[in-house]
């Protein structure tokens, strides 16, 4: 549903339009004594090329938030777009082919095709779309998340944190738009964490990508350029070029001091 009144206020980060965005989103679950209001109103651009991480305690909404942007859930109230396309006016269809075509998705809960080999479920999204595989890419993709000699196997044949590296190749191999991941490194061991960290890195720095993350880790998110930090439903805080050590400060900060919750959009109305 669209609130005609969620004109954009954000500032404009960059003079081309965002990868990524969303304008006085909120969701709401439940009602009466039961009611959730997961977001409360977040407008936040992410700026093509950049790397973003959004943290905050359990139950925040940075999932929410991320999967919103992503189309994978709609808002109570706001809009959500990815570049110019608004997404709550499409229909179906045409969200299908958007998140086809613009968005890798690095979740934990998006499982790979069990008759599939490894190589097969990357090529998938390719594959279905109509798109040849760019050999030199996939290889290096590949050989950085360690899955040379794995790409013969089925999903059953292969370890938690393979499965989940070979989810990662298959969001980079396309050179999607933007790339979201919902706790990425989640199941991952330190050394794979920092292969795909440093994979996702390298899309931004090498070919301009855009990647927003969830993540609890403030190791990973210092690997992004930007810092978004969610409580209750409301950003509390977005920065750039935060160490782990700032992160995990600002994290035990908000946790002692939560905020206090804003008014949610259906209420200020
Ligand atoms: N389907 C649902 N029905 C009711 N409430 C929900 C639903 N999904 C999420 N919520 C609630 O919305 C709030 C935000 O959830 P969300 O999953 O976005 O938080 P999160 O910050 O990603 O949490 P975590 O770090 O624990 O994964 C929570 O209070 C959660 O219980």
């Amino acid at each position: 549903m669209s609130n005609p009144a969620a004109a954009p206020e954000v500032a404009r980060e960059a003079q081309q339009p965002p990868a990524a965005a969303a304008y006085k989103l909120a969701k709401v679950y439940g009602k009466g004594e039961t009611v959730v209001h997961a977001l409360r109103g977040v407008s936040v651009e992410f700026a093509e090329g950049e790397f973003t991480a959004i943290m905050g305690p359990s139950g925040s909404g940075k999932s929410t938030l991320m999967h919103c942007l992503a189309g994978l859930d709609t808002a109570s109230f706001g809009t959500a777009q990815i570049g110019s396309t608004e997404l709550t006016g499409l229909n179906d269809k045409q969200m299908t082919k958007l998140r086809r075509d613009l968005i890798g998705f690095v979740f934990q809960s998006f499982n790979l095709v069990p008759t599939l080999t490894a190589r097969e479920n990357i090529t998938l999204p390719l594959d279905i779309a109509g798109k040849k595989v760019d050999k030199e890419w996939m290889d290096a993709v590949v050989d950085r998340l360690g899955l040379a000699d794995r790409l013969g196997h089925r999903p059953s044949e292969l370890s938690g944190g393979q499965v989940q590296r070979v989810a990662c190749a298959r969001a980079l191999v396309g050179r999607p738009q933007i790339i979201f991941g919902d706790e990425p490194t989640g199941n991952l061991d330190s050394r794979s964490s920092a292969e795909v960290l440093s994979i996702l890195r390298a899309t931004v720095d090498d070919f301009k990508q855009t990647v927003v993350i969830v993540t609890h880790d403030p190791r990973a998110a210092s690997y992004a350029d930007r810092v978004i930090f969610l409580a209750d439903g409301q950003i509390v805080n977005d920065q750039r070029g935060l160490s782990t050590d700032d992160i995990y400060e600002y994290m035990k900060h908000l946790d002692e001091h939560p905020p206090a919750p804003v008014p949610v959009p259906d209420e200020q109305d």
